[in-house]
């Protein structure tokens, strides 16, 4: 496998490599759809040879009219029936037609299966990579840039190409034979003539190649600043700030760069196509005009002299395809390999060979001694961390902006993995269970939470899928979250789409496609905030309930309400909250203030006001700013 980041796919492709992506492209199409496959295989094979057959039946018609009768080489039955080869003629001309249609057809067919299975293949394994670090690699989003890619076009481009190549060596071969009947020279010098064709096409595809990895991170550049000018929330900001001119610029200058890298490259395939053209062009002058010469002289026939015409035109005609073709199948060979690569990522947490079970949670989860930082040589964000988070009982951390807090929580549900020290589920390092059953027990609400365009149905179902055509406990979960009242004042309710950017599908909805429920509509953010938590109470059987600034989003009187519930919710449940608002934190078990990446109180509300450290410190402020600045840290607790 090669290694992530490492450009290596696009420039280094053995024929062994090449047959093995090829083969792997033909197993593809064979399982996306197997009998078009086969038709059109056959069609290629019938395709290849007409040319070949037209050519020599034109041959004989022409030799038969210009003998008068019998003519050396042609078959004594069609002597007798000349009207025979005409025949012949009207049938091939049908053929080509009619195979040239269905092969389209045939093509269009076998592309779109190919492309359903590679998508999947690929959404499938990027879907399947368990922890977020490659996500927030460059090398790796610029492999997967070049993966969605190659995955929409290449697989389609190798088979498209290796049938044409097969049509083309076909044609090639069968008008070869021809020719090498009428004049064994001749036959040399124009297959000589293209061979360095194929040859500079393949240094160019290799160079094209390595110019679209090179370009790549630029395209993802352009598509970032594209993306900015179309997204509503991103407009608000850009157009109040007027830094819509910025970001075109900005999108200009990346796609330029990138138009200037092409515009280098097309140059360089325009000038070495000229004298290639000239050589074939020279080899089919000279060739005519000793055919002509030897026809003069009674040592060709007329048939032989329409035959040569036909065979060079169609020879050098077939090879420019062949060479198109194979150098197209090239490019595309190379650029699977990214896609490859991609399918083949392995995961970027070790998996345990035989993972342990994941039991119900009964002492606590533990952090020992972590040590993290996001990147070999990133500052540490968590230094020497240790504390427990009971099970049944409730822990917030507490801290200023960039201390650690959501870090940790990444931590707890596996998403990266301690640079150092281990983070242990009832005593079993959490690094020896399987990923998913371990998050199976876990739910949270994240303070970046997410807005699917969805309906409200599957916003909240998401947290528990096996649930979503459960619609009690959809329900259910909206209330404890506070939702039910807004959600239910929607004209459609939990069918109501959340979206102003797509329309309801029409299976969403399938017995009403009246216009309200077409357009869809969105929420305020505390509204987004409460169908966030009903969707973290979806989950059955969680053991630990993350809840990261859970209502930072909330009006008082809605943050009053899901705090209460959140209290009765977690029981039976390990909790980690964080939270910026001290007075929502201060009925926990344990609360841990974190520092710089370093835990430096502990304990309970009242020993840590009692401590008067930092957690006393920033609790005094937030109390006086709701108290005018009167409060002192004792005083508030009273
Ligand atoms: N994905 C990431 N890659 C690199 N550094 C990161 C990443 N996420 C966070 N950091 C860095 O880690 C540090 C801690 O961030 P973290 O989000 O854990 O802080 P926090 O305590 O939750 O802050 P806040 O109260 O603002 O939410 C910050 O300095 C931040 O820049």
């Amino acid at each position: 496998m090669t290694a992530v980041g490492s450009p290596s796919s696009e420039d280094r492709m053995g024929p062994r490599t090449a047959s093995a992506r090829a083969l792997r492209s033909l197993g593809i199409a064979w399982r996306a759809a197997p009998w078009s496959l086969v038709l059109y295989s056959a069609l290629t094979v019938v395709g290849g040879l007409l040319p070949a057959g037209v050519a020599l039946v034109t041959k004989w018609l022409l030799d038969v009219l210009a003998a008068g009768g019998a003519a050396p080489g042609v078959p004594g039955p069609l002597v007798e029936a000349p009207l025979l080869l005409v025949v012949f003629l009207g049938v091939f001309t049908l053929v080509t037609s009619l195979s040239d249609h269905m092969s389209l057809y045939l093509s269009s067919r076998i592309r779109r299966g190919v492309s359903l299975l590679v998508q999947q293949r690929l959404y499938g394994a990027v879907d399947r990579i368990p922890g977020l670090r490659l996500f927030e690699e460059p090398a790796f989003l610029d492999r997967l840039r070049m993966a969605q890619t190659s995955a929409a076009t290449a697989p389609e481009e190798i088979l498209g190409s290796l049938f044409a190549s097969v049509r083309g060596v076909l044609t090639i071969t069968g008008l070869l034979g021809i020719l090498l009947g009428i004049s064994p020279a001749l036959t040399g010098v124009t297959v000589a003539a293209a061979l360095p064709m194929l040859f500079v096409q393949l240094v160019l595809n290799r160079d094209r190649a390595r110019m679209l990895w090179r370009i790549s991170p630029r395209m993802r550049r352009q598509m970032f600043y594209q993306t900015l000018m179309l997204n509503p929330a991103a407009i608000k900001e850009t157009r109040l700030f007027g830094a819509g001119g910025f970001l075109l610029g900005r999108m200009r200058g990346e796609l330029g760069r990138v138009n200037t890298a092409e515009e280098r490259l097309d140059r360089r395939v325009m000038l070495t196509h000229g004298p290639l053209a000239l050589l074939g062009a020279l080899v089919s002058v000279g060739g005519l005009v000793w055919m002509v010469a030897g026809a003069l002289r009674g040592e060709f026939t007329l048939g032989d002299v329409s035959a040569f015409i036909a065979a060079v035109g169609g020879v050098q005609g077939a090879m420019a395809e062949v060479v198109i073709s194979l150098t197209g199948a090239h490019q595309a060979l190379l650029l699977m390999g990214h896609y490859d690569d991609v399918v083949a990522t392995p995961s970027d947490l070790p998996v345990p060979s035989e993972p342990h079970p994941v039991a119900p949670l009964r002492e606590g989860i533990r952090l020992e001694d972590v040590w993290f930082r996001y990147t070999d040589d990133g500052p540490w964000v968590l230094r020497g961390v240790t504390l427990t988070v009971p099970a049944e009982g409730s822990l917030a951390l507490v801290g200023l902006n960039g201390a650690g807090k959501s870090t940790l929580v990444k931590l707890l549900c596996r998403m990266y993995d301690p640079t150092r020290g281990r983070v242990l589920w009832d005593g079993a390092d959490i690094r020896g269970m399987d990923v998913a059953e371990l998050r199976s027990r876990m739910s949270a609400v994240f303070q970046d939470f997410m807005s699917y365009d969805l309906p409200v149905r599957e916003n909240i179902a998401l947290g528990s899928l096996e649930d979503r055509g459960d619609t009690g406990r959809i329900r259910e979960a909206a209330r404890a979250a506070g939702a039910a009242g807004f959600v239910e004042e929607m004209p459609h309710g939990y069918d109501t789409m959340l979206s102003r950017t797509f329309h309801q599908s029409e299976e969403d909805f399938p017995e009403d496609g009246d216009e309200d429920t077409a357009t869809g509509t969105t929420l305020s953010g505390g509204q987004w905030q409460k169908l966030a938590i009903a969707r973290s109470l979806m989950r059955r059987g969680r053991d630990l309930l993350i809840v990261d600034e859970p209502t930072s989003g909330l009006d008082p009187e809605a943050e009053r309400e899901v705090q209460d519930r959140l209290r009765s919710l977690r029981e039976g449940a390990a909790t980690v909250m964080i939270s910026h608002r001290l007075g929502a934190v201060r009925g926990a078990d344990r609360i841990v203030v974190l520092q710089e990446g370093v835990v430096t109180e502990q304990g309970d509300h009242d020993e840590l006001m009692h401590r008067g450290g930092e957690y006393a410190r920033l609790f005094t402020l937030q109390a006086e700013g709701y108290t005018g600045g009167t409060s002192r840290a004792d005083g508030v607790t009273a």
